[in-house]
């Protein structure tokens, strides 16, 4: 692994969650890279969701220390905390858009913490991100219920980069939607990272995603991230869950459908 050219924009260090007596990570590691795109995958309840929450501020870990921009979560002041969350964006599954604000309100939300910014300029902001998102213009004006699920996807999208974030979180991004609309959100999630040097963290349980566009992938198992690479690298990891997770028939199946990622830049990228 090339670390020296590489810049490490989250750094997860022995990260322990744990609900009652239910243990969910312990001594969980993690870096990720800036600019890359790293898919998270695991079972069912291997603590996906809640390592995404963990890092984007959402909840405390029991122990363990999170630094994301160079910043350690645990031990900065409220003022550095609020300066970082401006730095990245989230998207949740279902979009989770307030419902009874437009689309455009939506994404003005996280805009509305900016001292000073001009409501006209906001607007024109909000416009920009919803299109950006591959909205149609005239979607800004709809209310969330108005939207089919993939267009609340990209409506989440658009309020996740109101800020122009460094890093985006994406939680399962492609649940729910169907093969063309998921394919459209993935070559959309490639085109922003790679026009805007985005880091991508996506939550994912989509094989075709971390085919497409993944530049590592990262799975959680026993508790821990029990390995990183390159999907080439995954297909040669000797574990039960991991062998069966990629070369079982849907993983077969993605591989047929699509042989290469379509990334533009596939330089210093992976393990
Ligand atoms: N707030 C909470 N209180 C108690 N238990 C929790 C809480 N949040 C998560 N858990 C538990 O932590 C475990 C991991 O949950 P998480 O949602 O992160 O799993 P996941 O890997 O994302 O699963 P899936 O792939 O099914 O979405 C689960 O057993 C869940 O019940």
């Amino acid at each position: 692994m090339t670390t020296n050219t590489k810049d490490p924009v989250i750094r997860l260090c022995g990260i322990r969650n744990q609900f009652g007596s239910h243990v969910v990570h312990d001594g969980l590691d993690l870096d990720v890279y800036r600019g890359e795109i790293l898919g998270v995958v695991g079972g069912s309840g291997t603590g996906k969701s809640v390592l995404l929450r963990s890092i984007a501020g959402l909840q405390t870990p029991t122990a363990g220390e999170i630094e994301v921009l160079g910043t350690n979560v645990r031990t900065a002041t409220e003022d550095q905390r609020q300066a970082l969350e401006r730095r990245w964006g989230v998207m949740f599954q279902d979009g989770a858009l307030f419902s009874s604000l437009n689309v455009r309100e939506n994404v003005e939300v996280p805009m509305r913490s900016v001292p000073g910014l001009d409501p006209e300029l906001r607007r024109q902001m909000a416009d920009l991100k919803i299109s950006l998102s591959g909205l149609p213009y005239l979607a800004g004006d709809k209310f969330p219920s108005e939207l089919s699920g993939g267009m609340r996807k990209r409506a989440g999208l658009a309020r996740a980069l109101a800020l122009d974030p460094e890093i985006v979180f994406l939680d399962e991004p492609t649940a729910g939607l169907d093969p063309i609309g998921a394919a459209e959100f993935d070559t959309l999630t490639r085109q922003l990272s790679d026009t805007m040097g985005l880091t991508v963290f996506i939550v994912t349980h989509d094989l075709d995603t971390l085919h497409a566009i993944c530049d590592r992938i990262a799975v959680l198992a026993e508790k821990k991230v029990l390995v990183t690479g390159t999907m080439a690298e995954m297909m040669q990891v000797d574990h039960p869950w991991v062998h069966e997770y990629f070369h079982g028939p849907r993983a077969r199946a993605a591989m047929d459908a699509i042989p290469t990622k379509t990334k533009t830049n596939p330089d210093n990228k992976g393990d």
